[in-house]
């Protein structure tokens, strides 16, 4: 495991994230539904939470601003984040809700359902604007918020209070939005509905406007922009405010624009997948990574995507996140 890594006193984090965290429990057993699994394995989990564990195994200092119950998973969640190198100061506990576990099934290459356990409200949605440190979120060279943060308050608030303290910026790297649509969260009992995706476009607009860089897959992207092809997407995220859009293609690749006029369209890495969950995350804290570093745009993407393809080939999210070595091996560097 990654030591614990937490900068020096004073200086801000490379990567700071927002929102969720739980408990993935995944199938030991591949290509068979839930009633059939027998035996589960259990690892850290929440999409943001993977992202900051990801940095982190790039080397980076990563912090996570999200809430768990107060109860053994929400234990598990600080001693896994701390066992990653994840500073956890910002994960506080939320008395009243358990913490969230995941289900997935396994039916690969390119069948994973996901399988939410987030009633009555998770505690990542009870993140409050009032109880943010604004000095940290200002300060850190990347802040990583994702479109879930917005299906509730006052996470919705805390989220919109993020983004607009980083506003007018020049010295910080990148405010990242994830545009992460999770259907399920934004509409009565669970069910997607036409009012959910309505209300998301509104929101994702606003955080689009304080965004430097926006980052999803084409389904994403369509709810933020009512585009679904690629380039589209991209132009129209260019539009709403950020600098640098990137859209996501699963097996047909990624396409990367810049407001500057340079872009990136790249395939993925070819992998035998064992997994797909959780890629999206690993080319997350890939693009942190790039970003910190100040690479050309091509060179960002083509380490994301790698990234993202390890973990393809992994069963787990956070504890597959691969290390700069693994990345570099798998591009022949
Ligand atoms: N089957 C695959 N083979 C190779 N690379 C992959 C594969 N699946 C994903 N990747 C890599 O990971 C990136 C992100 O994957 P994807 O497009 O599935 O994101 P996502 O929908 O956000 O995923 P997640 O399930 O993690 O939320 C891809 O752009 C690609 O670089
Ligand atoms: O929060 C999620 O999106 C699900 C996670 O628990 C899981 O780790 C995953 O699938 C990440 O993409």
């Amino acid at each position: 495991m990654t030591p614990p890594m937490t900068p020096p006193t004073n200086e801000p984090f490379d990567v700071l994230t927002m929102g969720r965290i739980g408990v993935d429990l995944y199938p030991l057993q591949t290509g068979v539904g839930l009633a059939e699994v027998e035996t589960f394995g259990k690892f850290l989990g929440g999409s943001p939470t993977n992202v900051a564990v990801a940095a982190a195994r790039l080397g980076r200092t990563a912090a996570l601003i999200s809430r768990t119950g107060q109860d053994p998973f929400g234990d598990y969640c600080h001693q896994a984040l701390k066992g990653f190198g994840v500073d956890d100061r910002w994960v506080t506990p939320v008395a009243s809700e358990p913490t969230p576990v995941t289900f997935c099934e396994i039916f690969p290459p390119d069948d994973f359902p996901l399988y939410f356990y987030r009633r009555p409200k998770a505690p990542d949605l009870h993140i409050r604007p009032e109880e943010l440190d604004l000095d940290a979120v200002r300060a850190a060279r990347v802040l990583w918020v994702t479109g879930t943060g917005l299906c509730e308050e006052p996470s919705r608030a805390a989220t919109l209070a993020a983004v607009a303290a980083r506003g007018g910026s020049t010295d910080r790297t990148a405010t990242v939005f994830d545009l992460d649509w999770r259907p399920m969260f934004w509409g009565e009992g669970g069910k997607e509905s036409a009012d959910g995706r309505a209300n998301a476009r509104a929101l994702y607009r606003e955080v689009l406007a304080h965004a430097t860089v926006a980052v999803g897959n084409v389904a994403e992207c369509e709810v933020a922009t009512g585009v679904r092809a690629p380039r589209e997407c991209a132009e129209a995220l260019l539009d709403a405010g950020v600098e640098l859009a990137v859209v996501k293609q699963g097996p047909k690749g990624v396409l990367a624009l810049h407001r500057d006029g340079t872009s990136a369209e790249l395939p993925p890495h070819p992998v035998e997948v064992v997994n797909g969950l959780g890629a999206g995350d690993a080319f997350g804290g890939a693009l942190c990574h790039g970003l910190l570093a100040g690479w050309e745009l091509e060179r960002i993407v083509r380490y994301a995507n790698a990234a993202g393809a390890l973990v393809a080939s992994r069963l787990a999210c956070s504890s597959a996140m691969p290390t700069a070595a693994e990345v570099d091996d798998l591009l022949g560097r």
